[in-house]
């Protein structure tokens, strides 16, 4: 964290964002002495270690930032055993990269199930324009969050989510209106049982990909992702949102992209990201695609980017009734 001063507001179940804390470490500057929020259910502390999750504070992480921003993204060890010698913890470093690993499986669900929730309506922000109809959406898990779900529920679908590795043919059996892919963790060229599933997906039923689900849309469009120096990592990014002109402040959490260069003729580059350029979002009709490379459920921050889950609606209400 770079903010230096954390667990002020402690925790709460209610906003937990998967079945479990899939976190391995947390570094911080300094771990608040106190709790005070009227939400929070316990202290950060004991949290970490009633899951057994190790943290570390005192950490200058500024100094760290200011590291990774010059060298690009680095790989750091946390141990608990203090009698490691340095060139120990330098080869336990080497032993471990994020490239060409397959992060998905571990935590993606096992089985399916429907997900019902919506957002609670004392949360919700933007409950107007939104659809009767019920739309049946199928939801892969590459790690999702509950809150996309919890939109998706809003806006007036009917989810089922399924494992990472369920079938494309099994999908279609279902008879959706629509496909989301979620975001998910590490490198999207680790996992290309999950870019044949999407590939089977294309054009078949109109398909909506949040971050990981982006990436993979990418290639199995035919383009290629690539590893950014130290990725996007955030609640305050600018996007430039092409399709009506609006800057969204969005929140964002990842280490590759899409390379839009690479994309065939026809895919079009539908969000950039303000501050490097980079792409944040995709279509491409012809298939019914669409995609963003953020957070567009984060509700922490602004939230600017949820009437993308109205497009997706609009998007498979505009194919049922084409049908
Ligand atoms: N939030 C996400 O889905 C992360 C996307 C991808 N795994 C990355 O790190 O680039």
């Amino acid at each position: 964290m770079t903010n230096p001063h954390i667990g002020n507001t402690g925790v709460n179940f209610d906003d937990e964002e998967s079945r479990q804390c899939f976190l391995a470490g947390l570094v911080i500057r300094s771990l608040s002495i106190g709790t005070s929020n009227w939400r929070c259910a316990e202290t950060l502390g004991n949290y970490l270690a009633e899951r057994n999750i190790m943290g570390i504070y005192d950490v200058d992480t500024r100094a760290i930032t200011r590291r990774l921003r010059q060298d690009g993204s680095l790989i750091g060890v946390l141990s608990t055993e203090e009698s490691k010698s340095d060139q120990e913890l330098l080869e336990m470093s080497r032993s471990w990269d994020i490239v060409g690993i397959d992060l998905i499986s571990d935590v993606s669900c096992k089985e399916p199930f429907e997900w019902v929730e919506s957002t609670k309506p004392d949360w919700d922000f933007n409950n107007h324009e939104r659809n009767s109809k019920t739309y049946r959406v199928i939801a892969y898990d590459f790690g999702i969050k509950h809150n996309i779900l919890r939109r998706l529920a809003s806006y007036g679908c009917q989810i089922i989510v399924v494992p990472s590795t369920w079938p494309a043919s099994e999908t279609l059996k279902l008879k959706p209106d629509g496909v989301l892919f979620s975001n998910g963790p590490g490198d999207p060229s680790a996992v290309p049982y999950a870019v044949a599933i999407v590939k089977e997906l294309l054009g078949k039923v109109p398909v909506f990909g949040i971050c990981m689900g982006h990436q993979l849309l990418g290639q199995a469009l035919g383009g290629k992702t690539f590893k950014m120096k130290f990725g996007h990592h955030g609640g305050n990014h600018p996007v430039h949102n092409i399709q009506n002109g609006r800057v969204e402040i969005s929140a964002q959490n990842h280490n590759y992209a899409v390379d839009p260069a690479t994309l065939p003729k026809g895919v079009e580059v539908t969000h950039i990201n303000l501050n490097d350029g980079t792409c944040a979002g995709l279509a491409y009709p012809a298939l019914n695609v669409m995609s963003l490379q953020y957070h567009p459920e984060a509700s922490p921050g602004p939230h600017d980017s949820d009437c993308v889950f109205r497009d997706f609606v609009e998007l498979m209400k505009s194919v049922k009734y084409r049908a």
